[in-house]
């Protein structure tokens, strides 16, 4: 699915109402509706005694005004408060005369805020995408108040003093949700890192925006969904053998590190590779032989690290880093893979910090390599980012500049393509957040990228297979369990999900 700017999802309002030709007090309702039943599926209203709303004077606080009236109508004890304004929109103004006898709507003052008990539920629709400058004054009072109080915080749309999609301004406050509903679609300051301790943990609604909107607006930046994957993992062919899919070249491993070899030799072959040979130092040979048998051990002339490049004619992609060292010999390695490799690359841990420590080695980059740097390598690749809209922008100008796909790992990895696209993920979880689960992912693209798949499909689908085993994993292992090697048992039922199923 496409992310949407705050302008942009304002059009994405204004298209669905002309195309029902209905108004945006009836795309209000249907919004705060959705939002009110997503409470009621989940609290009684003795579970939140008292509910308490608070609402600012643009059509935020007009979806408060409306989740307020109908938990009241639905039992709950509601407490409805706004922000003094010297206009409110006219969607707040139709909701607030629609507020029932018994719900009065309680004017905000800084002398006397509303005292928040613990057990209370607290419903900020305070600002949404609507916010046009850094909060002060009394909303900047009510934000600290709510955040000061041991209530959990449902934020309606977004958390009250975050913008949608840009930094924010130093000084300015933001309401510290449990839960922020959203409508629609996430916007990107829910999958950054720097904000997930105002976002808390967010869900979206449906409420029914125009598809023909939603499928045409011009964006460049997508939240990688099965939709999105449809149609990209072709299903194997009935008389394929294993010429068919590929020969992949894994150049990993070093001295006390050739488990990170194992687990992307694992991944590799776990992800429908036809052959798979490892290069590792010659301490790996009879370490990898054991645990990959599967694999073809083609080992390296010195003992412990990497140092001769092998000959590279049978192979449909080389993947290499996992486990490597900096030595001068592996980096003479890579210089020759640069210069001479005619098929895809992937590159991974010490093969970035590498690149990172001798830029010239950039300038040979072939195109379309992938790179799946976490964000301390992606910083001696690219240089330090001032946040993580600022590592955005890096990541658009490090594609674009080497014309590569680079895969910035994180809880959200984002995808940077040579275009200036960036494609958030939606699979995995912190369980994943373990040794090797990054070298699984360097042996799930490389085999991806020896089946002979494009580097945009290989990666959309690597980077989701590989959270999508992370979540299969997690149900049998729990995420504290987990370990990198569990993922590899996953990835080719994650895989089959994603597969084009044979048509009639
Ligand atoms: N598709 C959607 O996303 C829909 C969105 N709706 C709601 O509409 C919201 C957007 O409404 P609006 O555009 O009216 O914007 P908001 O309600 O987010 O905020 C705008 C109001 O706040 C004031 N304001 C902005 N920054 C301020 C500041 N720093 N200090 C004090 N006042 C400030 C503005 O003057 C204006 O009155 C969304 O967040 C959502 O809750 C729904 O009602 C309908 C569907
Ligand atoms: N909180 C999280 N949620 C989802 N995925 C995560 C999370 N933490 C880590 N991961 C994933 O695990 C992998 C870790 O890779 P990396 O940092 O290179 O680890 P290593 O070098 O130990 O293999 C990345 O693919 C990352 O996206
Ligand atoms: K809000």
């Amino acid at each position: 699915m496409r992310i949407l700017t705050a302008a942009q999802t304002r059009q994405a309002d204004q298209a669905t109402i002309q195309e029902e030709n209905s108004s945006s007090a009836a795309l209000m309702e249907r919004a705060a509706t959705a939002l009110t039943e997503w409470i009621l599926a989940r609290l009684s209203p003795p579970e939140a005694d008292p509910t308490l709303v608070f609402c600012g004077p643009g059509n935020n606080g007009g979806d408060g005004l409306v989740v307020a009236r109908q938990l009241h109508q639905a039992g709950f004890t509601v407490q409805v408060f706004a922000l003094p304004a010297e206009g409110y929109s006219p969607d707040f103004d139709a909701n607030r005369q629609r507020l029932p006898a018994g719900l009065a709507l309680q004017t905000l003052s800084a002398a006397a805020l509303p005292v928040i008990a613990p057990d209370a539920l607290v419903v900020d629709a305070l600002f949404g995408t609507g916010l046009s400058r850094p909060l002060t004054g009394l909303a900047a009072a009510v934000v600290q108040h709510l955040n000061q109080a041991p209530a959990r915080v449902v934020a309606v749309d977004m958390p009250s003093g975050l913008l949608a999609d840009a930094s924010q301004p130093a000084a300015s406050p933001v309401v510290r949700a449990r839960h922020t509903v959203s409508f629609e679609l996430p916007k990107l300051a829910f999958l950054l890192p720097q904000n997930a301790a105002y976002v808390g943990r967010w869900h979206t609604v449906p409420i029914g925006l125009s598809r023909q909107f939603l499928a045409e607006v011009e964006t460049n930046m997508y939240f990688t969904d099965t939709a999105l994957l449809a149609g990209r993992l072709p299903a194997r062919d009935q008389f394929g053998h294993k010429g068919t899919y590929g020969h992949a070249l894994l150049l990993a491993g070093s001295r006390g590190k050739i488990g990170a070899a194992v687990l992307a030799a694992q991944a590799c072959l776990r992800s429908g590779v036809g052959l798979l040979t490892v290069r590792t130092p010659a301490v790996g040979y009879d370490i990898l032989q054991t645990s990959a048998p599967e694999a073809m051990a083609l080992t390296d002339p010195a003992p412990d690290f990497l140092s001769e490049l092998p000959e590279l004619t049978p192979y449909s992609a080389v993947g290499m880093g996992p486990g490597i060292d900096k030595a001068e010999e592996t980096k003479h390695v890579l210089e020759q893979l640069l210069r001479h490799a005619k098929v895809p690359l992937v590159l991974d841990a010490d093969a970035l910090n590498l690149l990172g420590a001798n830029p010239e080695l950039l300038q040979l980059l072939p195109a379309d390599t992938i790179l799946t740097p976490h964000p301390k390598e992606f910083e001696r690749l690219a240089g330090p980012a001032r946040d993580d809209y600022h590592r955005l922008e890096l990541l658009r100008e490090f594609c674009r500049l080497h014309r590569c796909y680079t895969v910035l790992k994180g809880a959200h990895t984002c995808l940077g393509t040579p275009a200036g696209e960036l494609y958030f993920n939606s699979t995995g979880n912190p369980g994943m957040a373990t040794g090797g689960s990054g070298d699984v992912l360097t042996g799930i693209l490389t085999a991806l990228r020896a089946q002979h798949l494009p580097a945009l499909d290989a990666a959309l689908l690597g980077i989701y297979a590989h959270g999508r085993a992370g979540d299969l994993a997690a149900r049998h292992t729990g995420q504290a369990g987990l370990i990198a090697g569990d993922l590899t048992r996953f990835i080719g039922p994650a895989l089959q999900e994603l597969t084009t199923p044979d048509t009639f």
